[in-house]
């Protein structure tokens, strides 16, 4: 239970409403334990009559009476049982919707290393089906279990004050049937777990099918693709039949345990009654109705328990998570104005998880409003210069300094605001087009969506679309082509109008005329921002204000494209290369 203390913020939160839960409970259990008392009052009635100690009207009348009394109480006990349910399961409700929103924030402020670590499908079940195992901590435990406790205490006292001999014998078979379920629950458990992780990996086989059925289909090995889902489909069979074999003794048993118990009632009480030592036989009939009602929280124990483990384990997966601090930290409140004057100084950085270095003693200086343009061969650091400004990372060595600043000294938001990036890999939303530009600035009207997408040349695009701006993409919708997705992307970060552009590479799958076109536009966009663009292509660089050359983390050559075009080295090699190549 260490782990579900987590809970416990959340159940002070909605004390009042538990605390109203838990008195409803006891309320609609005690009007059912009305029920049996008068089903016994009734038979004495008709005892009395046969007996001829009444007569045929005062027995009517006051089985009328009783009559009345039963339905009226069965009525209030169903009335406050949905009661109960209305207020401890909407209790449960609140739970996890606040529990979703605490992981889901903290996830938000958790950096990439977090990301790369775990996989999205982990962090998907801990969020839906962990916090749903939880839920039911925080609402049907504690709804069946007052339910059970008020039902136990007030149901065996009763038994005890009116036939102790009797309560004694019936309650035998009672811990028995306990133990039973909770192993049988056990098991139960055991088994859908191992049908839950079947599931889980059936999904993600079909969804990588699905998501490849491109390479699936080029490759021709639709059979062997066939073959191991078929494999998959045998061993979820297998599972699937081992819970439902042992989901089948469940109620048997407990028919099996309450028809003991009723057997034993009858027996001892017809015994007892022929001996005279209780008065009346309709103790007995009050005596099955308090077996039957006592049978279903015995076996709820059992499922309670398992349930109490399921969440107890869940809570610990998800506290695993909600422990886990962001390695980048914003340590500072006030408000950072970003001018954009970016110096690197002896910058060195390893990734943590390869343990690559990725820079080593790199410094150069870019002044607000500058354009610099950083090349290299694959994998010479270029990417990892712009997500070091972005304070994606923080650096093991050396100082980055934003307008003379420590980057660790800047209020963090206030950076990532000043900053517009248009990452290798476009990513856009299963959205408009409209709102994944849109994205860049919550606030912006079409007229400004239309005019950035005209410098980012995809407005064209765009209007050809039959829905035009309005046109969904992703899933739902239609897929972008490289180029395409790759401009709305830079449409997304003009709309910022940001301080800082990154550009890593967001090029690389236009041609070289669109290229032209959109560089041209973004030279005005950005006249007085500091821009950084990363690129495989000397096109992309030629105009810059100071270019870099990098090679395995270290500068190897900077200067503007005369100086180094006259230079030997890697630029002139790779200009002449792909000035050729244009011809
Ligand atoms: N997130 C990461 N985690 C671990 N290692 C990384 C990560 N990103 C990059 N690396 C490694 O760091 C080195 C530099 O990568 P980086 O992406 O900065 O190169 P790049 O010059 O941008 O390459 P490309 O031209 O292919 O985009 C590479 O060896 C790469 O494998």
């Amino acid at each position: 239970m260490k782990e579900l203390k987590h809970l416990n913020k959340y159940f002070k939160k909605y004390r009042l409403k538990l605390l109203l839960g838990i008195v409803i409970t006891i309320i609609a259990r005690l009007f059912s334990l009305v029920v049996p008392n008068y089903v016994n009052q009734s038979i004495g009635v008709i005892e009395n009559y046969f007996g001829e100690a009444i007569s045929l009207s005062q027995a009517k009348s006051t089985l009328f009476q009783y009559i009345l009394i039963i339905v009226g109480t069965a009525l209030l006990s169903a009335l406050f049982t949905f009661l109960m349910r209305q207020t401890i399961i909407n209790v449960s409700r609140y739970i996890e919707y606040d529990l979703k929103n605490e992981v889901f924030d903290h996830y938000q402020i958790l950096t990439l290393d977090f990301y790369k670590k775990n996989r999205i499908g982990d962090l998907m079940n801990r969020i839906s089906e962990d916090i749903n195992q939880v839920r039911l901590y925080a609402g049907p435990v504690i709804m069946y279990g007052m339910n059970t406790v008020t039902i136990f205490i007030c149901v065996i006292t009763i038994m005890f004050i009116k036939a102790p001999t009797l309560a004694a014998y019936t309650l035998i078979p009672l811990p028995v049937l306990s133990i039973l379920i909770y192993q049988i629950s056990k098991i139960i458990h055991l088994r859908s777990t191992k049908v839950q992780e079947f599931l889980s990996s059936l999904s993600t086989f079909a969804q990588e099918s699905f998501s490849g059925v491109a390479v699936i289909k080029a490759y021709g090995i639709e059979p062997q693709v066939n073959q191991e889902l078929q494999g998959l489909a045998i061993e979820g069979k297998d599972t699937s039949m081992d819970l439902a074999k042992v989901n089948a003794w469940f109620f048997p048993l407990m028919i099996l345990l309450i028809g003991i118990s009723n057997i034993i009632v009858i027996y001892f009480g017809g015994q007892m009654y022929i001996d005279g030592k209780i008065a009346s036989f309709g103790l007995i009939a009050e005596f099955i109705l308090y077996v039957n009602m006592l049978t279903w929280p015995v076996a709820v124990v059992g499922w309670l328990t398992s349930i109490v483990q399921r969440a107890e384990a869940s809570q610990k997966r998800i506290n695993e998570f909600l422990k886990v601090t962001p390695e980048i930290q914003n340590e500072v409140t006030t408000s950072s104005p970003i001018k954009g004057n970016i110096e690197f100084r002896n910058v060195s950085f390893t990734y943590d998880d390869t343990q690559i270095t990725a820079l080593n003693n790199v410094s150069f200086s870019i002044k607000a409003g500058q354009t610099v343009a950083i090349l290299g061969k694959i994998g010479s650091g270029k990417s990892t210069i712009l997500d070091l400004v972005a304070r994606l990372y923080d650096i093991s060595e050396g100082e980055i300094l934003i307008d003379g600043k420590p980057i660790k000294e800047l209020n963090l938001n206030d950076l990532r605001k000043a900053i517009g990036a248009v990452p290798q890999e476009a990513f856009l939303f299963s959205d408009t087009i409209e709102n994944n530009i849109r994205f860049g600035n919550e606030e912006a009207n079409l007229e400004e969506i239309i005019e950035v997408s005209r410098k980012a040349v995809v407005h064209d695009n765009i209007q050809g679309f039959a829905q035009k701006y309005d046109t969904i993409l992703g899933e739902r919708g239609i897929t972008l082509s490289g180029g395409q997705k790759q401009r709305v992307s830079i449409a997304r970060a003009l709309l910022k109008d940001p301080k800082i552009y990154l550009f890593d590479d967001c090029l690389s799958a236009v041609d070289t005329e669109t290229e032209e076109e959109i560089l041209n536009n973004l030279k005005q966009a950005s006249k007085d921002k500091t821009t950084l663009i990363v690129s495989h292509r000397v096109s992309s660089a030629k105009n810059a204000d100071h270019i870099i050359i990098l090679d395995q983390g270290e500068i190897i050559q900077e200067g503007t494209h005369e100086e180094l075009n006259n230079k030997e080295g890697y630029y002139k090699e790779l200009y002449q290369t792909q000035l050729s190549e244009k011809e």
